[in-house]
């Protein structure tokens, strides 16, 4: 028992799975074979066997488990109770089983507690004081080891990930390194001068506006939908395709121009395929089972690759400072295309995979509400000049568009799925706890967000009217994360989405095909930050031009 159960600690998580049905294989094995072949007293025997067999594992099983969940946390109470379990078993639905933990724990007051998953063991802090506590240790918390994880995972060799976190004199050249710090470590700076509200992000503001402007066209959407419509018929779309696709190809073009497109136009549509199954990566599913989710993936490395084997000046189009800075900085640690083509494969993640489907969410909402969609229509009216989106920025004004603002936010908060994960450095109090190094601390957001006493009564409903009484600022309110790994990308991501969504709405009347039902949001699959549908949810809308205008 303890054999196996330590060979859980250092399997990948998908193996546990393995192991666990070839137990069952070897377990039921007699009852497969051929009986006649067999004297009666040898089967007697072998029954017997199989029934003594039994009875020792599970007398085993009960005293790992009295040792573990009720022994162990008496004599021990300095660290997190765990949640207990049998057998570790597939983690089906990740939120559902924290949530579940959650209440398990509830009457001794919300204090962390740990969840063995897989073979991993991760400590949940489900109280807002407590993520405060965690996203402000920089310490003995680290986040960058769970990076570098990703970089292994995605094809980056060791030697690089070694290089990219090796400190950096203070007087190289090129992007300024002040603290001495690694790039790997200098990114996150690069990421904030890129995105957060300065010069660089009205620039790429900008871009997506024109972007929309061009795309958000009849004639546009007609050559992307239908073939051969006559030209006052309405266009149809499947929502949460024409929102992916629509959204990869937008953030594609504002951090790499045109290039990539012209090198392989299929990689936005690999990406989604890659997207959709990217909970293969986060589990690490090795490559025969996974070739479905990590072939898409080679397809847009290699297209990256491609693109960075051609010279900068005979690339086409402007690609975005981030993109341009990064890639000097790894070239002169001397690394090599297809490494720097890895790395930037995590940007084209990070820019794509959260928009896309936030995008769908409010639609879907506001097509559901129709009360709602006339008060955004209506809320958006403002920064119109008939059908020309004069003044965007007017959108990101809670004050002069609370409707926006508050659908937003709303959105955001029941379609969010995302958790902050760090590496445990060094054993670590949180919450009064002590929770041991080589572990993994968890900060669930969506448990946050359903807290009926700051969000109010039926969290799990989407009652824009919940943002009236500035919410916003309360330490619960994690949408993009905390710490110093907080999204940067969240004022551009809410600028292309109101900007995409009002200029819908301003353009087009936009119904439903049918009667679908509200789309189901896959919540038992990890994602990095918002929810995917589940499969067969998608739904079609028809859009034709608005009168009047
Ligand atoms: C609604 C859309 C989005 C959501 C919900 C979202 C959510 C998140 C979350 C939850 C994190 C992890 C924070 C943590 O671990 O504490 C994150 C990180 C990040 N996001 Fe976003 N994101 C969105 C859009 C974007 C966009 C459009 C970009 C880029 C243009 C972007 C760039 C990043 C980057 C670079 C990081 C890593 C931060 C760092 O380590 O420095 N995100 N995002």
């Amino acid at each position: 028992m303890e054999l196996s159960f330590s060979l859980f600690h250092s399997s990948p998580p998908w193996l546990a799975g393995i192991t666990l049905h070839v137990a069952h294989w070897q377990l039921t094995m007699t009852d497969i074979s051929p009986v006649g072949i067999l004297h009666d007293s040898l089967k007697t025997t072998l029954q017997s066997n199989t029934a003594k067999s039994v009875a020792v594992v599970l007398l085993l099983l009960f005293a790992w488990r009295f040792w573990k969940f009720t022994l162990q946390p008496l004599l021990h109470p300095e660290y997190p109770k765990e949640y207990p379990y049998w057998i570790p078993s597939f983690f089906k639905d990740s939120n559902l089983l924290i949530a579940q933990a959650r209440q398990y724990f509830a009457h001794e007051g919300n204090e962390p507690f740990a969840l063995t998953v897989l073979g991993i063991t991760f400590y949940v802090a489900t109280q807002a004081k407590h993520s405060a506590e965690v996203y402000k240790n920089t310490e003995t918390l680290s986040f960058e080891s769970f990076v570098q994880a990703l970089m292994r995972n995605n094809g980056n060799c060791p030697r690089v990930i070694k290089l990219m976190y090796s400190a950096l004199p203070v007087d190289k050249r090129g992007f300024p390194n002040p603290h001495g710090e690694s790039l790997g470590v200098m990114a996150q700076r690069m990421h904030i001068i890129q995105l957060h509200p300065n010069e660089k992000l009205v620039g790429l503001q900008h871009q997506t506006m024109n972007w929309i402007d061009t795309h958000l066209t009849m004639d546009m959407l007609k050559a992307e939908g239908s073939d051969n419509l006559p030209p006052d018929a309405p266009v149809e779309f499947s929502l949460y395709q024409w929102c992916s696709n629509t959204f990869t190809r937008l953030g594609q073009h504002i951090y790499f121009g045109e290039t990539l497109h012209n090198i392989d136009p299929g990689v936005p549509d690999a990406f989604l395929v890659f997207d959709e199954l990217i909970w293969k990566m986060l589990y690490q599913y090795p490559d025969f089972l996974s070739r479905d989710m990590s072939a898409p993936r080679a397809r847009v490395i290699k297209a990256l690759q491609q693109y960075f084997e051609i010279p900068r000046e005979k690339r086409a189009g402007k690609a975005a400072w981030l993109i341009d800075t990064f890639e000097d900085e790894v070239r002169a640690l001397g690394i090599d295309n297809e490494n720097l083509a890895t790395m930037m494969f995590h940007l084209y993640l990070a820019i794509n995979t959260n928009a896309r489907k936030t995008v769908f969410w409010v639609i879907s909402y506001l097509l559901h509400n129709p009360n709602l969609l006339e008060a955004y229509r209506r809320d958006t009216e403002v920064a119109f000049s008939g059908d020309r989106l004069v003044d965007p920025f007017v959108l990101q004004n809670p004050e002069k568009c609370p409707q926006v603002d508050a659908i937003w936010n709303e959105t955001l908060r029941i379609t969010g799925w995302s958790a902050s994960v760090r590496s445990i450095i060094e054993d670590t109090v949180i919450g009064g706890k002590l929770m041991r190094k080589g572990n993994r601390v968890l900060v669930p957001h969506r448990l946050l967000h359903f807290d009926e006493n700051i969000f109010g009564s039926n969290p799990q409903e989407f009652r824009p009217e919940r943002w009236e009484n500035g919410l916003k600022q309360n330490a619960s309110w994690k949408p993009f994360g905390g710490g110093k790994t907080t999204c940067s990308g969240r004022f551009l991501a809410r600028f292309s989405a109101t900007t995409y969504v009002a200029t819908l709405l301003r353009r087009f009347d936009i119904k439903m095909v049918g009667n679908p039902p509200f789309p189901q949001a896959d919540a038992g699959r990890p994602v990095l930050g918002t929810m995917s549908i589940k499969d067969g949810s998608d739904f079609k809308v028809q859009l034709s031009p608005r009168a009047n205008l």
